[in-house]
């Protein structure tokens, strides 16, 4: 396919990459697993997220991708206000609790917990939690593109973290050799 500069976007998209071939593509780039949850006016909700990623360190800020239909949208969105827990190694029967069908507090008694700047809840033994403001987003194709203001960053001290890769979760710790 030959991209003519002058095309727009939808144009493009139309007639080339299908969302199965996207997802499987997408498999293969493997990601850090995080429970991302938020409490407020709407109540307390988590879930599973791989699509997170750092924009820029001034101010720091952190996107997140949130599909519109999943059954915390609305309650992300009306409390504005955000934890993102990065998963450690352990953790995989609890990414599965936030990313299936599972009601809210059974997802949260699987693990402690305690309250961040923001009032979202913060994982005990996550490797590294970001608790975040909403403050800005774009509505691209099915999800939500969440820009979030870092208020504060809680370290945890596990030694290994958990990663998707291929429908599956993985654990890294130890640097390559290189
Ligand atoms: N970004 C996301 O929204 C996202 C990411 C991972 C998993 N999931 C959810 O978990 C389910 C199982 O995922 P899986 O990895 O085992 O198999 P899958 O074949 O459904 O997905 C493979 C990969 O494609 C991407 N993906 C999946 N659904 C997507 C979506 N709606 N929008 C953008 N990217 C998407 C993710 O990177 C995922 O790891 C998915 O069907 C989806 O509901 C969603
Ligand atoms: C490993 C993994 C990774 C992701 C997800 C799942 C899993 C298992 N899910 C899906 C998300 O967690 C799920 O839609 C929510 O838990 C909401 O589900 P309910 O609508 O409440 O059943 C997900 N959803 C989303 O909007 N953005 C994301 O980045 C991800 N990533």
């Amino acid at each position: 396919m030959t991209l003519n500069p002058s095309f727009a976007h939808d144009e493009v998209v139309a007639d080339s990459v299908s969302p199965q071939t996207f997802r499987e593509a997408m498999s293969k780039m493997g990601a850090a697993v995080n429970i991302v949850t938020s409490d407020g006016p709407a109540g307390k909700v988590g879930f599973a997220a791989t699509a997170v990623c750092s924009v820029t360190d001034t101010p720091p800020t952190l996107l997140v991708c949130l599909n519109r239909s999943a059954s915390v949208f609305n309650a992300v969105m009306e409390n504005r206000t955000l934890c993102v827990n990065v998963l450690s190694s352990g953790h995989d029967r609890l990414s599965n609790l936030f990313g299936g069908k599972t009601p809210v507090e059974e997802r949260f008694a699987a693990a402690s917990w305690h309250r961040g700047a923001s009032g979202a809840p913060v994982l005990d033994d996550a490797v590294v939690s970001f608790d975040c403001v909403v403050t800005e987003s774009m509505d691209v194709g099915t999800h939500r593109v969440l820009f979030c203001s870092v208020l504060q960053v809680s370290n945890g001290d596990e030694a290994e973290a958990l990663i998707y890769f291929k429908r599956g979760y993985h654990r890294v710790g130890m640097a390559a050799a290189v």
